[in-house]
């Protein structure tokens, strides 16, 4: 006898069940139900219904996929999504008329210039999701999506930094393996051959000050989000041990990591470091930060000129990095290190395969893929965090790796400790791993 409990009612019934809790604690609270109208804010939801919210999602999307069935799955997946949204960027087109407002295909080409036959086509692919919409036939008005383009700067940069620097890139990834197989060269990429250049991303993105500014604003619209939300960095137990010191933030971009830091821990001082394209188009700092923060063009892959610092931390860098640039890097530090320095890198811990929550995994795999596409690196597993160290000198003694609860970051630490042996962190020190999401059910 067939089951009644099939994996399709399952997930009926954890997105009724999770949807539910959702809807009454916005009800309760008096908060707006998700829509796509025009100011409709960010879903808000304390720690435990975001759980339920990726529960609902994760579900959602299985289901549909089950529905879908191999081929209209297969045969849905377009290889054109991009070109609308790159086209609203390149045009402006968000910004051709009020958020609020109204106006005809023909008014928004006028104001961007773009000929009103591909205005309405493209403008008609985005609304499909939910990016625009068309209250009247020929009247386009926003959606809490496009509105979000209008508005954040940030996510705008980043639409931008994804259609022309990596979406090409992508394209040519596979040509790339072929052309360089095997490479560990960061500028043999998908990205160096679309973008036609000797050179690997970071520094072709420094050749165009406005490019390489655009590629940092849109790295700081993921720091307000959830996964890489600033407090995960704040409540890392490291900083409150310290007493004074300094910390080094390599690659530290728009200095946004030590700008939530020092916010905090008040005795501490901060270095930010990056290229100097980078350092040259950071906004200024309030007084009372830049007293605290300084700024420094620095090349990792060269040696590090800030002597006897508390701490090196590395956010999202070493991900972009193939293992025997991440070696250069780790090595260039030792001229610089007290005993007992602490190196942290705060980068995603890829956990086993098919342990994470659906879209949590995809997110990751997709950020793998994007590490090979743009810099030939790669995300990594707990074992390859401690093997660079190993690698780069017996000195680094490993202390384990943390995974806050959902973050998308671990904190990965080690510490100079001349004269020691390594340290063996992954089975003595705590690898709380595990935490970023829910469980798929
Ligand atoms: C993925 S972003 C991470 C930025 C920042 N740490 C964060 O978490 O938002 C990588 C950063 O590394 C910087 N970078 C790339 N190559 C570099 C190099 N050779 N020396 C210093 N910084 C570099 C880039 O300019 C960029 O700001």
């Amino acid at each position: 006898m067939i089951s009644n409990n099939t994996r399709i009612r399952e997930l009926t019934t954890i997105v009724s069940t999770h949807t539910q809790k959702i809807d009454d604690y916005l009800l309760s609270h008096n908060k707006p139900t998700p829509s796509f109208d025009v100011g409709c804010p960010e879903l808000d939801l304390p720690e435990d219904l975001q759980a339920s919210r990726e529960l609902v999602i994760d579900a959602t999307t299985e289901l549909k996929e089950l529905l879908q069935g191999p081929k209209q799955f297969l045969l849905s997946n377009p290889p054109n999504y991009f070109v609308s949204l790159h086209a609203i960027y390149r045009y402006n087109i968000e910004q051709t008329f009020p958020v609020g407002g109204e106006a005809t295909f023909d008014q928004v080409s006028k104001v961007c210039g773009l000929n009103e036959p591909d205005v309405r086509r493209v403008l008609r692919h985005a609304m499909a999701h939910h990016i625009f919409r068309e209250p009247r036939k020929g009247i386009v008005a926003h959606t809490a999506f496009s509105q979000m383009l209008a508005e954040n700067s940030k996510m705008k940069a980043w639409m931008g930094a994804l259609a022309d620097d990596i979406w090409p890139s992508a394209v040519q990834t596979v040509p790339a393996m072929i052309k360089w197989p095997n490479s560990q060269e960061p500028n043999h990429t998908g990205f160096s051959k679309a973008h036609d250049t000797q050179d690997s991303m970071y520094l072709e993105l420094g050749k165009d000050p406005k490019r390489a500014a655009r590629f940092g604003q849109g790295m700081s619209a993921f720091a307000a989000d959830t996964g890489f939300a600033p407090h995960y960095l704040i409540d890392y137990e490291l900083w409150s041990s310290l007493k004074e010191g300094t910390v080094v933030d390599l690659g530290g971009s728009h200095g946004g990591s030590m700008i939530a830091l020092a916010t905090k821990y008040k005795s501490l001082k901060f270095v930010v470091q990056d290229l100097p394209s980078t350092i040259d188009s950071r906004p200024s700092l309030p007084e009372d930060l830049a007293n605290r923060i300084t700024f420094m063009s620095h090349d990792f892959l060269t040696e590090q000129p800030v002597k006897n610092a508390e701490v090196y931390y590395f956010r999202r860098v070493f991900h972009n990095w193939p293992d025997t640039y991440c070696i250069r890097m780790l090595r260039n530090l030792i001229p610089a290190l007290k005993q007992h320095a602490r190196i942290v890198i705060n980068d995603a811990c890829l956990p086993e395969p098919g342990t994470l929550p659906l879209m949590a995994e995809r997110r990751l795999r997709a950020l793998d893929l994007t590490m090979l596409t743009i810099q030939n690196s790669r995300e990594r597993e707990a074992h390859d965090w401690k093997a660079l160290f190993e690698q780069a000198d017996p000195r680094f003694k490993f202390q384990g790796i943390k995974q806050p609860m959902g973050s998308e970051l671990a904190f990965i630490l080690a510490s100079w400790e001349p004269g020691s042996d390594m340290g063996d962190g992954l089975s003595s020190a705590s690898l709380v791993n595990g935490n970023r999401a829910p469980n798929k059910d």
